[in-house]
């Protein structure tokens, strides 16, 4: 996956929030994003299963052109989590599913142990429990995994995960980040981090600040040379959800 001299500019605004953006994240490699809240992690890695088309440079996967990969193909080739789900009133199948004709019952099950979500095997109706109805909420933890299984489900090539932990209390957190470890060996993976213990999970990390890309190399490396990079992480750390983090939400969009 490369990104050469993309610039981002959101739709209706004039000012850029990322500039020049050269990354080079090589197959089977985890890159973690790392920069103060509202540096542009999240554009970035919405740009790569394109919810957002870049306004300038290119970005390829496997050397072509993600323009040119028809959006169908492309989000059956991403897998994505962001930060606050989106969750349907449907059931939980087909929430994790959506749509994806070709998905088996054994990947779903695998998809809801690597995200720790084996809590719906515990509602009424298990997989066919409609989400949103009877009262059924789900707290922001449990909609963090349901989101994290349903991008990781079929094992796509890529994946593309906007702090998928964040809700997490510490104790759950550690369980999906053993599965997770598992799940991005030799996975092609973005990931934004916001708790600097998430940084484990990358092979190598690119420091992100106002817009731009302003270090890339290993966690300890980073540590060692960049004290920008040590003040980002510390500030993402007192910004971070504590264990109380896995609060009540319904956050369900009706279709
Ligand atoms: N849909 C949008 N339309 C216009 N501007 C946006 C939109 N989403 C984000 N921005 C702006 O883009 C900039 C980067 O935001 P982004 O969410 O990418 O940062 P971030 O590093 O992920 O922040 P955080 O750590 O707080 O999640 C911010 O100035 C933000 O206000």
């Amino acid at each position: 996956m490369r990104f050469e001299g993309v610039t981002f500019t959101y739709p209706g605004t004039d000012t850029p929030v990322l500039r020049g953006i050269d990354l080079d994240v090589r197959p089977g490699e985890t890159l973690a994003i790392v920069g103060t809240t509202g540096c542009g992690k999240t554009s970035l890695v919405s740009l790569m299963p394109r919810l957002y088309d870049i306004t300038g440079g290119q970005i390829t996967l496997d050397g072509r052109d993600i323009r040119d990969i028809k959006l169908g193909s492309l989000r059956r080739l991403v897998g994505m989590a962001f930060e606050d789900p989106t969750l349907f009133s449907m059931s939980v199948r087909e929430n994790l599913t959506l749509g994806r004709r070709e998905t088996t019952d054994d990947e779903i099950y695998e998809a809801l142990r690597v995200a720790q979500a084996e809590f719906v095997y515990e509602l009424p109706w298990a997989l066919d429990t409609r989400i949103g109805e009877q009262g059924l909420s789900l707290s922001g933890g449990q909609r963090q995994r349901l989101a994290l299984a349903r991008a990781v489900i079929g094992r796509p090539r890529v994946l593309v995960l906007d702090d998928p932990l964040s809700a997490l209390d510490v104790h759950t957190e550690a369980l999906v980040e053993d599965a997770l470890a598992r799940v991005l060996h030799g996975t092609t993976a973005l990931l934004v981090v916001h708790r600097p213990s998430t940084v484990a999970l990358a092979d190598r990390v690119a420091l992100l600040a106002d817009g731009q890309i302003t270090a890339v190399g290993t966690h300890s490396e980073l540590l060692e040379t960049v004290p920008a990079y040590r003040a980002a992480l510390s500030a993402e750390a007192v910004g971070a959800t504590g264990p109380g983090g896995d609060v009540e939400r319904s956050g369900v969009v009706s279709r």
